[in-house]
C-alpha cells in the first residue's frame, strides 16, 4: 500500500507494509473470541476475519457491533468457507484444536490437533502463502514444525514468517517474579523465556532479568517450576472446562500487535518466539549449540517478520545451563514427532 498526503515526488511515497487484514482460525473457541475481541478494538487491524467450524456467524455479528475500525467477517467451512476467510490475508492466528483436561500433558492433544494445525495451513499455503502465521495450537513444540513442513511440501516457506506464540511464558515470568521486584507494572519487568513451550521445555532466564531481580535462593526454583507449569495451575483450577484462553487471548494478542507495529516499520521491537532457527538471521548458532532446529528465543521482529534471532545462550548462569539440558531432549522428540507427521501420516 502506498500513503501519500499532499503530492510528493514519485520516489519520496513513503511504503507502508498493509499488514492489515488478520484472520483468527478458530475463532469461536475459549482463546478465539476473546482475542478477536481484542483485535476487533485495534486501531492497527483494517479487517478481521473469523474462521472456525462453528459458530462464527454469532462471534463476528457480536463483534461486528463494536464501534472500531476493523471490518468484521465470519465463516464457516461450507462454501470454501476457509478460503474465503484467508483470501488477502497478511497475518493468520491459529488458536484452533483441543484444550486439556486435567491430568493431561500438551503432547496428548497431538493426535487431534497435529492434523487440525495440518489442515488450516494446507489452506494457508494454498491462499495466502506470504502471511504471517501464529500458531497457539498445542503442543507447539510439535505443532510449529508441522507448519513448516506443510509449508516446505508446497514449496511457499519462509521462516521468517512463522512463529510458536510463547508469550504466554513471557508474561507468567513478569507476573509471577513480581513479588520481588516491587515494580507496580509487572509488565515493566522483562524475562526472557527461551526453548520450548511445555513443561520442562520453558525455560526462564530470571538472571537476565531487565533491570535486575534479587530473587532469594529458596524461592528461585520454585518460582521456575510455577512459569513452567503454570498452564497446569489453570487447568486443573479450571476443573476439566478448558485451559488458559483470557490470558493466552492477551499473549497472543500481544504477539500480533507487536508483530503489526514491527512489519509497519517500528524499530526496536524484541519479543521471544518459537522459530525455526536454520531460516532466521542468527539462528545456526542457536541451533548448533542446542542440537534442535526450533526454540524460542528473542527475536527482533521487522518488516520482514523474525529478523534476527538473538543468541543469549553464552549469558545464563549455570542453574540456567541445567535447565537447558532437561529443555533440549524434551524438545528434540516433540520437533521430529511434528515433522514425521507430515511425512508419514498415521492411517485415517
Ligand atoms: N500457545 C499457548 O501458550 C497456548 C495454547 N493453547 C492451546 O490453544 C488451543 C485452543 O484452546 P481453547 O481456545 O481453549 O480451546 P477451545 O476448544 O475453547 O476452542 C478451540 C476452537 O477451535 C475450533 N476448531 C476445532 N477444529 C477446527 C478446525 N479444523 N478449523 C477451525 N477451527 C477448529 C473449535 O470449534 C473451537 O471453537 C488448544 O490446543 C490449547 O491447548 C492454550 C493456551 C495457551
Ligand atoms: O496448559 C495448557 O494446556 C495451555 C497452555 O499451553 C498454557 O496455559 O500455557
Amino acid at each position: 500500500m502506498v500513503k501519500a498526503g499532499k503530492p510528493l515526488p514519485e520516489q519520496a511515497l513513503e511504503f507502508v507494509p498493509s499488514n492489515h487484514i488478520l484472520v483468527v482460525l478458530g475463532a469461536s473457541g475459549g482463546i478465539g473470541q476473546p482475542l478477536s475481541l481484542l483485535l476487533k478494538a485495534c486501531p492497527e487491524v483494517d479487517e478481521l476475519s473469523l474462521y472456525d467450524v462453528v459458530g462464527t456467524p454469532g462471534v463476528a455479528a457480536d463483534l461486528s457491533h463494536i464501534s472500531s475500525v476493523a471490518k468484521i467477517t465470519g465463516y464457516l467451512p461450507p462454501d470454501d468457507g476457509l478460503k474465503k476467510a484467508l483470501t488477502g490475508a497478511d497475518i493468520v492466528v491459529i488458536p484452533a484444536g483441543i484444550p486439556r483436561k486435567p491430568g493431561m500433558t500438551r503432547d496428548d492433544l497431538f493426535k487431534i490437533n497435529a492434523g487440525i494445525v495440518r489442515d488450516l495451513v494446507t489452506g494457508i499455503a494454498e491462499t495466502c502463502p506470504k502471511a504471517f502465521i501464529l500458531v497457539i495450537s498445542n503442543p507447539v513444540n510439535s505443532t510449529v514444525p508441522i507448519a513448516a513442513e506443510v509449508m516446505k511440501k508446497a514449496g511457499k516457506f519462509d521462516p521468517k514468517r512463522l512463529f510458536g506464540v510463547t508469550t504466554l511464558d513471557v508474561v507468567r515470568a513478569e507476573t509471577f517474579v513480581q513479588e520481588h521486584t516491587g515494580e507496580k507494572d509487572p509488565s515493566k519487568t522483562v524475562i526472557p523465556v527461551i526453548g520450548g513451550h511445555s513443561g520442562e521445555t520453558i525455560v526462564p532466564l530470571f538472571s537476565l532479568a531487565k533491570p535486575a531481580v534479587k530473587i532469594p535462593t529458596d524461592k528461585l526454583a520454585p518460582l521456575v517450576k510455577r512459569v513452567q507449569f503454570g498452564g497446569d495451575e489453570v487447568v486443573e483450577a479450571k476443573g476439566g472446562a478448558g485451559s488458559a484462553t483470557l490470558s493466552m487471548a492477551y499473549a497472543g494478542y500481544r504477539f500480533a500487535e507487536k508483530l503489526i507495529r514491527a512489519t509497519k516499520g517500528e524499530k526496536g521491537i524484541v519479543e521471544p518466539t518459537y522459530v525455526y532457527l536454520p531460516g532466521v538471521t542468527g539462528g545456526d548458532a542457536i541451533a548448533k549449540e542446542t542440537g534442535v532446529d526450533y526454540f524460542s528465543v528473542p527475536v527482533e521482529l521487522g518488516p520482514s517478520g523474525a529478523e534476527k534471532a538473538n543468541n543469549i545462550l553464552p549469558e545464563i548462569n549455570d542453574d540456567e545451563k541445567k535447565l537447558l539440558e532437561a529443555c533440549k531432549t524434551g524438545l528434540k522428540g516433540n520437533i521430529e514427532k511434528g515433522v514425521d507427521f507430515v511425512h508419514n501420516p498415521p492411517p485415517k
